[in-house]
């Protein structure tokens, strides 16, 4: 199955998935998350703002604040790169492309993401062997995750059945080490570059 093929194939999941159970879906993936210590520890949390059918983050870009860490949300620039500024409360933010609501803030640059402790990036799908993640399309997350150093976690969250193998791999794909699922944290195996 390609890329384009798996996209749609999960979209559709997504779309005829009943309204509580995806409400229970990220409540538990949100649990899961705020569970980990190395989560609580985190000052400075690249996260973002949930649109659609994707599990939630609402909760907890909330609990995550409200714990007292930064967290920075993605400005989507027009050449589909990620720009990012601080969330500060429910009040502060405005829709963007695509209609995803993001901080009306200062834009803090491309590069704010190197100083994350912790990054929280959307997905499809990821593949539970190697971490490739596939995304919306635009190429963002491939470029952000570029700029993030190896030993900082790269979360993705995926409603339970999208942790699944065989996920179409590019060269420029960027991996991410776990995944939170409803049923909790997946570690990825780390393998040397290929
Ligand atoms: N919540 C969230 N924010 C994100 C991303 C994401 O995947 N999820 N992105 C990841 O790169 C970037 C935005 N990229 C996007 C690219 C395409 C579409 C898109 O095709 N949307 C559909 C329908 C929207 C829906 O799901 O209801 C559309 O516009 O037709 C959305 C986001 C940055 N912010
Ligand atoms: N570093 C980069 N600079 C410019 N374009 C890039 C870069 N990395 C990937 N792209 C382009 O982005 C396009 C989409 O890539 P891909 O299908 O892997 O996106 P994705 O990871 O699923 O999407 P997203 O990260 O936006 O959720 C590709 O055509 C690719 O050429």
């Amino acid at each position: 199955m390609d890329k384009f093929e798996l996209r749609r194939e999960i979209l559709r999941e997504r779309s005829i998935m009943d309204t509580d159970d995806r409400r229970e879906s990220a409540r538990r993936i949100r649990e899961t998350l705020l569970d980990q210590p190395w989560v609580q520890m985190a000052g400075l949390v690249a996260c973002y703002w949930s649109t659609g059918t994707e599990p939630a983050t609402e909760g907890l870009v909330f609990a995550l604040w409200k714990h007292g860490a930064t967290v920075i949300l993605p400005v989507l620039r027009d050449d589909d790169d990620l720009d990012w500024a601080v969330y500060d409360g429910p009040d502060t933010l405005a829709p963007g492309r695509h209609g995803i609501m993001e901080p009306v803030d200062t834009r803090r640059g491309v590069d704010t993401i190197r100083t994350a402790a912790l990054v929280i990036v959307p997905a499809l799908a990821v593949d539970p062997h190697s971490g490739v993640r596939l995304g919306r399309g635009g190429g963002s997350y491939d470029r952000a995750l570029a700029r993030v150093g190896p030993n900082v976690p790269t979360v993705a969250l995926l409603n339970e059945g999208e942790l699944r193998p065989g996920v179409p791999a590019e060269p420029h794909d960027q991996r991410v080490r776990y995944a939170a699922l409803p049923s909790g944290i997946r570690v990825i195996p780390v393998k040397e570059s290929t």
